[in-house]
């Protein structure tokens, strides 16, 4: 037993080095439970095996790299892609024709970060989340309430919860990887790669440095919103004091939709954080609900990428 405790340790405690100091673990978090619960069984069973640097002696909230599991009530969709213009306007006329819906969607930029879900109560944010795999998340609060551009208080004491994306900002990367370098750690591959390492820390204040930011765009539950558009949407979420991507345009024909994409095409290497693509909706947030979703996406958004 003596021995076989000892090869846990090393094992346990080389991931966890690996998880925290480099967050770049090689192997997944369920790896780490299941060899942690074999070494206290161990433990358990054989007391005088434990030692001073085993890991289930660590004290305060580090013993686990594992972050808690948050069940999405709605869950956090993905969304469908298209990878030509040609696509787009088959997905829009399928729409118009079958539903009878009036041309009209909001174009938004599809932000390449990670996608967060934040919940408040009576307009304070009690939990934050990640999307995991759009039923189970991670509760990630403690990180994410260290992120300016997410309002710990709203205007109004109301209860929403709120889905966006979390980024890091260009800038920030490349400052980030300079770092990392100087400190002869293994970089991060993009920003998206980045935003998840640094959300996915046990310890916020790597987190709080880590110069996050967020873009929020879609309200999960609606009773307490008065506009009934995804536009109008927007606008309310910034009044309540959300950050959002003020880039959105209604278009009311495929050209709209065409222009935007042009536009975004060329600017995208001027903006200050990494987009992937843009993302059409149905404007009407009635229509969205009675469009509803299948079990992965959105029946009413679709995310037009573009080309690699
Ligand atoms: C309604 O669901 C979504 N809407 C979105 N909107 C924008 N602008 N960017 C996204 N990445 C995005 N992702 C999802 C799943």
């Amino acid at each position: 037993a003596e021995s076989a405790a000892r090869e846990l340790r090393e094992k346990l405690n080389k991931w966890a080095d690996e998880y925290y100091t480099y967050d770049s673990p090689s192997v997944e978090d369920s790896v780490y439970d299941q060899t942690y619960q074999q070494l206290v069984d161990l433990e358990t069973t054989f007391p005088q095996i434990v030692t001073p640097d085993s890991p289930t002696q660590k004290v305060g909230d580090h013993t686990l790299p594992g972050f808690t599991k948050v069940p999405h009530e709605i869950p956090m969709l993905s969304l469908g892609d298209v990878f030509s213009i040609e696509e787009l306007k088959a997905f829009a006329d399928r729409l118009s024709d079958s539903e009878s819906v009036p041309f009209e969607y909001n174009c938004e930029l599809k932000i390449d970060g990670l996608a967060i879900s934040l919940r408040y109560e009576d307009g304070i944010l009690v939990q934050g989340a990640t999307r995991g795999n759009g039923q189970i998340g991670e509760d990630i609060t403690r990180n994410l309430k260290t992120i300016k551009s997410i309002p710990q208080r709203l205007s109004r004491p109301i209860n929403i919860e709120v889905r966006g994306e979390c980024y890091m900002p260009k800038e920030s990367f490349v400052e980030l990887n300079q770092q990392r370098q100087v400190e002869g750690v293994a970089p991060f591959a993009n920003p998206r790669n980045a935003a998840a390492g640094s959300l996915r820390q046990l310890d916020s204040r790597v987190t709080a440095h880590r110069k996050l930011s967020t873009f929020m765009y879609n309200v999960a539950n609606y009773d307490d919103l008065e506009s009934d558009t995804q536009s109008g949407m927007l606008e309310e979420l910034k009044k309540l004091g959300f950050t959002i991507n003020s880039d959105y345009q209604v278009a009311h024909n495929m050209d709209d939709i065409d222009q935007y994409v042009e536009r975004y095409t060329k600017q995208r290497d001027t903006l200050a954080y990494g987009i992937d693509g843009i993302v059409i909706k149905v404007n009407s947030l009635p229509l969205q609900r009675s469009l509803g979703a299948t079990v992965k996406v959105p029946r009413w958004a679709i995310a037009y990428k573009f080309p690699p």
